[in-house]
């Protein structure tokens, strides 16, 4: 792909457009509220759209493969039509698929989403270390190899996260961390091993919802010291706004993607340049001010 790594291409994208990501969500409900089927074709359309207001205006895009992976395969079809949309608007995407499993397995699933002329490859993908950060590694090498970015799951924005991500370890080792410290501290002090040195961000970065509060102190999860991007959904539909942000990411927020789905959405096709707008906006006070 590009020989510029993922994480200096996003830092020129948030300077130049604002640190805001918007998820292309294309929910059933939202299909309906734009007027069109829940089918692959009002699918096609909405994303479409999407990519076409907002192309060139925001930093990011993050389509969530499961609305598309909903309508089996004519959906996956039109998430692979969406980027190359995007690719051709000149926007990053970051394909939220969550991805996550034993390392041969990531092996296949790192081809799919970060092979160089594979279909389902954008600039970066989500993944799940809760195989063990290890098991990424077939992924951290192919995006390397072909200037992607990762973006590791850490705080999730949702209130169940905490039992597996706030848990104690008791064989932790690395830069930082030892036994008794969480388990999203260890992903971080994982993440920072990976991106040390690098300018001005590394490429592998964490997923850290702007939802949390106070969950980065009360882990102990060092963020700053991370180095690469931080991605935070939460903003807009699941309650958190500037004030918010400001909270969760305090002295790391230079580096933080704010993410927002269906509050930019929400404004239908006729809003949404105006919802983007100001959705970039609030996130350059919170996070750039
Ligand atoms: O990885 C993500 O993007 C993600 C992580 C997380 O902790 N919380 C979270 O909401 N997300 C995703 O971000 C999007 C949030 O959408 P809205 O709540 O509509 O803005 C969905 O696609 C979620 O799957």
């Amino acid at each position: 792909m590009s020989a510029r790594p993922f994480g200096a291409r996003l830092a020129a994208a948030m300077d130049d457009h604002g640190p805001l990501c918007v998820g292309i969500d294309p929910h059933a409900s939202l299909l309906r509220d734009w007027g069109l089927p829940d089918d692959a074709d009002g699918l096609r359309t909405f994303s479409l759209r999407v990519v076409d207001a907002l192309g060139g205006r925001v930093a990011a895009f993050k389509p969530q493969a499961a609305f598309f992976e909903r309508h089996g395969s004519r959906g996956v079809a039109v998430l692979e039509e969406v980027i190359a949309a995007a690719r051709a608007a000149g926007t990053l995407t970051i394909v939220d698929a969550k991805r996550g499993d034993i390392g041969s397995t990531m092996g296949a699933y790192a081809e799919a989403f970060l092979a160089d002329g594979s279909p389902l490859a954008g600039d970066a993908l989500t993944v799940s270390p809760y195989l063990g950060f290890g098991s990424l590694d077939p992924a951290v090498e192919l995006a390397a190899a072909t200037g992607r970015g990762l973006f590791v799951l850490c705080l999730t924005s949702n209130k169940e996260g905490h039992e597996v991500q706030h848990a104690r370890t008791t064989d932790a080792s690395g830069p930082g961390v030892g036994d008794g410290s969480t388990v999203a501290a260890l992903m971080a002090a994982r993440a920072a091993v990976l991106n040390a040195g690098a300018e001005p961000l590394g490429s592998v970065g964490l997923v850290v919802g702007a939802t949390i509060g106070g969950a980065a102190t009360a882990t102990g999860t060092d963020l700053v010291a991370v180095n690469g991007p931080l991605l935070a959904p939460g903003v807009g539909a699941q309650g958190a706004g500037e004030r918010e942000l400001a909270t969760a990411f305090g002295a790391a927020r230079r580096a933080v993607l704010a993410s927002s789905s269906r509050a930019v959405l929400a404004a239908g096709p006729d809003g949404l340049v105006a919802a983007a707008d100001a959705a970039v906006s609030e996130a350059r006070s919170a996070l750039r001010g």
